[in-house]
């Protein structure tokens, strides 16, 4: 059935961005459709038994919430191999990208992390405060393009390695779009990155360019960072994760001079965010894989005395600590507030078991992906830590992503 084209009535939203139909009793993932819609696919993988996949080419009956991609390059308009890929939602008017992206989220937490209503009843993924503008554009701060065998730089099109070349960079800040080189060649090179941070303009990384520092902002805070670092994408991330951990955290439980951590910690956005609702005496301790992030955290965590950063592994520094804290440290583990943000694949059970073995007060899980928290949420469980409390952001307007900040506790 490769390369043919079927009509299937799409039902409902699955993780990843894409819909399900079913074609003679067999699902069928398709990208660019609606739940509700009737449309035109062709299909591109047949191999499996129990799931195949197709491209919308044509819609045939459209949902109500469909409107015209806010990106050209990505629409149905054209070939499924040329779309751009990093906007799969964009053809979706933007409150039912949200709604889709909640039923995604509670599906997840309620099947794998066995949530019950209690907690997902009346969850919603909340627009970011200060972000009104329904298109959902205008908001990257950072991009990457890869570049092609001739030179020519773009996005990859969905679900391949394919440069596609394109005009425009819809999701781009403006000063991002206006310094992307879209129409430069760019010969032997993989990639070019562009960031607009909070001061100095934009620039360009490419190749194996040397580091430089720059300067993001959150409210009056300054935080300093490798121009090629992790800092949130979206514009307004940075200052709505600092006020959702806030708010997540229960100062009941709080103890700043318990044994405070926060995993993952970049360059230190999450331990600032604890140090500045709980004051000068917080005690943090900030752990993370890449020594120059590191660096900067030290720098930008300074004025709480209490607030270490160190170099390492997750998975081994809690090990570690787990296996040789001496009695007075595990009292004062016990007391703590663990905040963890880990990259997309989440905690995965070691971590999980290892922050559960040193019983802290509470736990904020900030998770960029619904499934690997409703896993890892199963597994706290197992442990005897519940969610309590529960929040979503629309941090990635016009793909299918969505951010959760969860407080844990048992
Ligand atoms: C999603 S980011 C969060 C950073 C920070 N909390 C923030 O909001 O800016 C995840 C961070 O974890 C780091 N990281 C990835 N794997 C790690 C690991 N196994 N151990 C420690 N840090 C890791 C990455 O370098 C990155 O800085």
């Amino acid at each position: 059935m490769q390369g043919q084209d079927v009509e299937l009535d799409v039902t409902t939203i699955a993780h990843g961005g894409i819909s399900v139909a079913r074609l003679d009793g067999r699902v069928v993932f398709v990208t660019d459709a609606i739940p509700g819609e009737r449309v035109v696919a062709r299909i591109t993988d047949d191999r499996k038994k129990s799931f195949w996949r197709a491209d919308t080419v044509s819609v045939v009956e459209a949902s109500e919430h469909r409107r015209p991609h806010v990106w050209d390059a990505a629409s149905i308009d054209r070939d499924p191999a040329q779309r751009a890929g990093g906007a799969e939602f964009g053809h979706i008017a933007l409150p039912h990208q949200r709604e889709l992206k909640r039923q995604v989220l509670v599906d997840a937490l309620t099947r794998m992390g066995h949530l019950d209503a209690s907690v997902t009843d009346g969850v919603s993924v909340e627009a970011l405060a200060g972000d009104d503008d329904l298109s959902g554009t205008r908001w990257r701060t950072r991009i990457r393009l890869h570049v092609d065998e001739s030179g020519r730089p773009g996005p990859f099109a969905a679900r391949s390695h394919t440069v596609v070349p394109v005009d425009d960079l819809p999701l781009a800040t403006e000063a991002v779009e206006e310094a992307a080189p879209l129409e430069q060649l760019f010969p032997g090179e993989e990639q070019i990155d562009i960031l607009a941070p909070a001061e100095g303009g934009a620039r360009l990384i490419i190749g194996s360019q040397a580091k430089t520092t720059v300067r993001e902002r959150v409210g009056d805070r300054e935080f300093q960072l490798d121009d090629g670092g992790f800092w949130q994408v979206h514009r307004l991330a940075a200052t709505t994760l600092t006020e959702a951990v806030q708010d997540l955290v229960d100062p009941a439980r709080f103890d700043p001079r318990a044994m405070n951590l926060d995993l993952y910690g970049g360059v230190g956005l999450l331990a600032a965010a604890v140090g500045d609702r709980f004051g000068q005496a917080t005690r943090i301790t900030s752990v993370e894989s890449d020594p120059r992030a590191t660096d900067h955290a030290a720098e930008n965590l300074q004025e709480w005395i209490g607030a270490t950063a160190v170099t390492g592994r997750v998975e081994r520094w809690i090990s570690q600590l787990a296996s040789t804290a001496s009695a007075g440290e595990r009292e004062r583990l016990n007391r703590a507030t663990v905040v963890l943000d880990p990259p997309r694949s989440g905690a995965g059970k070691d971590v999980v078991m290892r922050i559960a073995s040193i019983e802290p007060a509470q736990i904020i899980y900030v998770a960029c992906d619904p499934v690997a928290l409703a896993r890892d949420v199963a597994l706290f469980a197992e442990r005897g830590y519940r969610v309590e409390a529960l929040r979503a952001f629309d941090l990635f307007p016009n793909t299918h992503h969505l951010e959760t900040v969860v407080r844990l506790s048992r």
